[in-house]
């Protein structure tokens, strides 16, 4: 699949000192890409430099080979983008204000508003001023949606979303993926992510940190055994076996198991097993690492 958003060696330092360096990453034709990372880690900045908003201090992004900066206008054409903020005219209703989004792009068809705003079941009589920010979210939702674009660009999609609305916004990406749309968004919900996206990137403190793919990623995740002992006579089995464990309690050992079972089984055949449960790690466990300092 070739890459249609690439983000190469980007760069912008605020006067601050704060901002991005060296990002890169690219996302295929048809895929979903996650954009992960703390607050303040760089995430928006990424995204408005997509959106040509921005003049980066070096390094470039371009999607399906423009120029994001010099070519803005001609990629915003078939391209759908939630900002993190939005600002809305909030005189309008809801109806109005997408009415009004549809038209400027030349749209007379409203057909794929309003099933949107069926599936976001949006009151879209209500004032924008009105609405409660999950009410707002949903707005830039289906203005970013509506339109039908190849491409999307999405800054927390579900940032006020009650839980119903996540899972519906869940669907309507699973749906687009289907339709072959290449989608790039940021969250913090891991979840989401693993619901959503073939490949994830993470950011923090404006570099990206790694790029993994999801299913390798969860394919590969350890499986770890909560086993509870009957006595000191099987620790000690358990203490010469050579296998890796960690003491939860006296007769308590947390087991992480990789690929193979059979060691762990031998051993723990020898031993009086009182209880024992199993869960795999989860990618937010696998996330979280990145997140903290001990990848430096
Ligand atoms: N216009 C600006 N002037 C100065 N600093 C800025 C500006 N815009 C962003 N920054 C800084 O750049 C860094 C990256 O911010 P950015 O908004 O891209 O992060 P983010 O990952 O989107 O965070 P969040 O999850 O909180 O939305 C932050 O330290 C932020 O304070």
């Amino acid at each position: 699949m070739r890459s249609l958003i690439k983000v190469q060696s980007l760069t912008k330092v605020y006067s601050n000192g704060k901002g991005i360096r060296n990002v890169s990453f690219d996302v295929k034709e048809g895929e979903v890409f996650g954009f992960l990372g703390p607050n303040g880690a760089g995430k928006t900045t990424t995204l408005r430099h997509l959106m040509g908003f921005v003049n980066p201090s070096s390094g470039k992004a371009s999607i399906h080979g423009l120029d994001c900066r010099r070519n803005a206008a001609q990629i915003q054409k078939n391209l759908g983008y939630l900002p993190g903020e939005i600002a809305f005219y909030d005189n309008m209703t809801g109806i109005q204000f997408l009415t009004f989004i549809d038209e400027l792009r030349g749209r007379k068809d409203h057909l794929r508003r309003d099933q949107l705003m069926a599936r976001f079941e949006l009151e879209s009589d209500r004032k924008i001023r009105k609405m409660s920010k999950g009410m707002k979210q949903k707005v830039g939702l289906i203005a970013a949606f509506m339109h039908d674009p190849a491409v999307l660009i999405l800054d927390e999609p579900t940032s006020g979303l009650d839980p119903l609305m996540q899972k519906r916004f869940v669907e309507l990406i699973i749906d687009e993926r289907n339709r072959g749309k290449t989608i790039l968004m940021s969250s913090h919900l891991f979840n989401e992510i693993d619901h959503t996206c073939e490949r994830a990137g993470i950011i923090r403190e404006g570099e990206i940190v790694t790029v993994e793919n999801i299913r390798t990623l969860k394919g590969a995740l350890p499986q770890s055994f909560i086993v509870t002992l009957a006595d000191g006579e099987d620790m000690k089995i358990l203490r010469n076996s050579g296998l890796h464990y960690t003491q939860r309690d006296p007769l308590v050992v947390e087991i992480m198991i990789k690929e193979d079972y059979d060691p762990m089984l031998r051993t723990l055949s020898q031993c009086k097993v009182v209880h024992m449960v199993s869960s795999p790690q989860t990618l937010e466990q696998i996330f979280m690492g990145f997140y903290g300092k001990e990848h430096e």
